[in-house]
């Protein structure tokens, strides 16, 4: 059925009028965060940001009657003088000190601004799905407490076990929410190289970190070996600990491999994991879908391949079923991945 439209003041067509109110944020992000619509460090960042707001809920503490956390209720923002100690949140209180001045300028929720932020930016990373944007989040009156957000050096039991914790998320959803790490980089785990990318090509949301964390690790990007990193295939490349294990592990190695040259499959199935991840914790029955409101992400450029240098015989092969599909290996000298600039 088709759904009817509202014309907002500013002439733009949206399903409901509440949602006329996010088009001036857009304008304000796109201009004062993402660079006018870029993929950059903002982004990336932003997009981390909703995972480290949203997972902080636990499903166990509840049944114990504890506050096990409120999921994506702007906690890490409004309680960051607490949440950011956590381990796990090591950086970021760039982004939400970034973004504190915008959440001031309008009139969202710290919840709804948080996981629309996420939203929009990835919307300008060539390849993503559009995804879903909710309005009517409430805030947080507490933090959420330590030990909710995974760590890079937790086994794959433990994470998968937090997930389920937090929202019954199943292994496949797991692996689809690590497709974030396609346009994605580490500025803490080995701190003497910052901006050191997952894949390369992260300001692309595009299949090459499910290719690239399956080949065999050769060696560090920077001073060697820190917690939560092992040997990633590319200089100027990192590969966190959980990505390799997750990649590896027969409970999800080959549904890591599905998204390999599936572009469609990174985006419905990512789509819907974040789908779920951007509301926990709120009582979805009050909120209000603004979906359309966010901008079609340009198409994906490039085309799934083996970085230069490397091919068939350098994947860690983990799924036991499906042989890895056959790729092109890009042209030229071996690939050395060039650092995210700081935005
Ligand atoms: C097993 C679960 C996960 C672990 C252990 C994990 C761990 C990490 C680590 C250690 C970093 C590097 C931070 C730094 O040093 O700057 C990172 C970056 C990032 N993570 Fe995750 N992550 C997980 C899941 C997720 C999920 C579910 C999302 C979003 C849906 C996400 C989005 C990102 C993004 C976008 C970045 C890049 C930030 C930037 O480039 O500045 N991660 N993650
Ligand atoms: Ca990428
Ligand atoms: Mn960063």
């Amino acid at each position: 059925a088709a759904t009817k439209k509202v014309t907002c003041a500013s002439g733009q067509v949206t399903s409901n009028a509440a949602c006329c109110a996010l088009f001036p944020v857009i304008d304000d992000i796109q201009a004062n965060m993402f660079d006018g619509g870029g993929c950059n460090e903002d982004v990336h960042e932003s997009l981390r940001l909703t995972f480290h707001d949203a997972i902080g809920i636990s499903r166990k503490a509840d049944k114990e009657g504890v506050f096990g956390g409120g999921g994506a209720d702007g906690s890490i923002a409004i309680f960051a003088n607490i949440e950011t100690n956590f381990h796990a949140n090591n950086g970021v209180d760039e982004i939400i000190d970034t973004q504190a001045p915008i959440i001031a300028r309008h009139n969202l929720t710290t919840a709804d601004f948080i996981q629309f932020a996420g939203a929009i930016g990835a919307s300008n990373c060539p390849g993503a799905p559009r995804l879903d944007v909710f309005l009517g989040r409430k805030d947080a009156t507490q933090p959420a407490p330590d030990l909710t957000v995974p760590e890079p050096f937790d086994d794959v039991s433990k994470i998968l076990a937090r997930f389920d914790d937090a929202g019954k998320f199943s292994s496949d959803e797991v692996v689809a929410l690590l497709a974030s790490h396609t346009i994605a980089a580490a500025d803490h785990v080995d701190p003497t190289i910052p901006g050191t990318p997952f894949d390369s090509t992260p300001e692309l949301f595009d299949t090459q970190f499910f290719i690239e964390t399956q080949l065999r690790g050769t060696l560090f990007p920077g001073n060697g070996s820190n917690q939560g990193e092992v040997m990633s295939p590319l200089h100027g490349e990192l590969r966190l600990q959980s990505d390799a294990e997750l990649a590896r592990d027969a409970r999800t190695a080959c549904e890591w491999q599905s998204f390999v040259n599936n572009q469609a499959k990174l985006q419905s199935a990512f789509k819907a994991a974040f789908a779920k991840m951007t509301v926990l914790g709120q009582n979805t029955r009050e909120l209000i879908d603004c979906s359309d409101v966010v901008p079609t992400p340009p198409a994906p450029a490039s085309a799934a391949h083996f970085p230069a240098g490397l091919t068939h015989r350098d994947v860690e092969q983990a799924c036991r079923q499906t042989p890895f599909p056959a790729l092109r290996t890009d042209p030229g000298p071996a690939t050395s991945v060039v650092p995210v600039p700081p935005s």
